[in-house]
C-alpha cells in the first residue's frame, strides 16, 4: 500500500475557555497526525469538545497552546470545506446559489461559477433541483447541498462536524453510502466528527476515539474492513464492542 503523506500535524493542543465564573478546560495535548486523503473519523461523546477542535482546525478559534501545521499551507479562511452540524443554508438562495457562494467570495465569474457549482451538485445527486429553496428540500438533501458547498469550495481538507446527527436513521444511512461514494470519486482529505460509534466504524480509514477531562486522544483504531462495511458483520460488531468498551460515558 502507498505510504500516505503528511497533511496536518496537530501537536500538544490545548484549549481552555477562560470564563468570568469559571475555567474551563476542554482540550489537552491533543496529538494527531492527519494524511493526505485519507478519511479521517474524530469519535467522542457529546461535549467532549469536537466542534471545538473542528473550529480551530478550520481558523474560527484560536488555541491555548500547542500548534497545527498544515504541511502545505493554511489553506485561506473560507478555503476550507466545512459541513456544519445543521445545515446552515443561506434560506434565501437556491440551491445553485448557495452551492455557489465561495466562487462569488472569490470572484469568479458568474459563468464559471455555475460550471463549478453545477459539477458539485451533479457530483451530490441534486440535477434537477438547482432552482429549488432549501425549505423544498428534505433534510437529507439539504444536507446534500451543504456537502456539494464544501466541494465547491475546491479545498484539499474538508472538515465534517457531525453532519448526519439531525437526519433520521433510514436518510443518515443512505447519506454514510453517499459520502463514501462522493470521497471515492473526488479524493480530499475528509476529517468527520461523530459521537456515533457504528458511523465511525462504517466511514473511517482511521478512527481518533476522544475521551478523559480535558479531552485527550485515548486511542487510535484501524478498522481493517474491506468497504462497503457491513453493521451486522461479526468483525464489525467486535471492533464496535472495544471501542465502546473505552468510549467514556456521557455523565
Ligand atoms: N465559546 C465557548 N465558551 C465557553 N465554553 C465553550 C465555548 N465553546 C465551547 N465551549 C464548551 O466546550 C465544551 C465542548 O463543546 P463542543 O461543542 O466542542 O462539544 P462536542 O463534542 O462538539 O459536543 P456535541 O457532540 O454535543 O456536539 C462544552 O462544555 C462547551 O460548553
Amino acid at each position: 500500500m502507498a505510504v500516505l503523506k503528511d497533511t496536518i500535524i496537530i501537536k500538544d493542543l490545548a484549549k481552555t475557555f477562560y470564563l468570568k465564573s469559571e475555567t474551563k478546560e476542554v482540550l489537552k495535548d491533543i496529538n494527531i497526525t492527519v494524511k493526505e486523503n485519507e478519511f479521517l473519523v474524530l469519535l467522542g461523546p457529546g461535549q467532549c469538545g469536537k466542534t471545538v477542535l473542528l473550529n480551530i482546525l478550520a481558523g474560527l478559534d484560536t488555541p491555548t497552546g500547542g500548534e497545527i501545521t498544515f504541511v502545505n499551507g493554511r489553506p485561506p479562511m473560507g478555503d476550507l470545506g466545512v459541513v456544519f452540524q445543521r445545515y446552515a443554508l443561506f434560506p434565501w438562495k437556491t440551491v445553485m446559489g448557495n452551492v455557489e457562494i465561495n466562487q462569488k467570495f472569490k470572484g469568479k465569474s458568474k459563468a464559471e461559477r455555475q460550471a463549478a457549482a453545477q459539477k458539485y451538485i451533479e457530483l451530490v445527486g441534486l440535477q434537477g433541483f438547482e432552482n429549488s429553496l432549501p425549505k423544498q428540500l428534505s433534510g437529507g438533501m439539504q444536507q446534500r447541498v451543504g456537502i456539494a458547498r464544501a466541494y465547491a469550495s475546491e479545498s484539499d481538507i474538508m472538515l465534517l462536524d457531525e453532519p448526519f446527527g439531525a437526519l433520521d436513521a433510514q436518510t443518515r444511512y443512505s447519506m454514510e453510502d453517499e459520502i463514501l461514494r462522493i470521497w471515492e470519486k473526488d479524493r480530499r482529505t475528509v476529517i468527520f466528527v461523530t459521537n456515533n460509534v457504528e458511523e465511525a466504524i462504517y466511514l473511517g480509514d482511521r478512527i481518533i476515539l476522544l475521551g478523559g477531562h480535558p479531552t485527550g486522544v485515548k486511542k487510535e483504531y484501524v478498522p481493517d474492513l474491506p468497504r462497503p462495511r457491513n453493521y451486522t458483520d461479526p468483525a464489525f460488531l467486535k471492533l464496535r464492542n472495544k471501542i465502546v468498551a473505552n468510549t467514556d460515558l456521557v455523565l
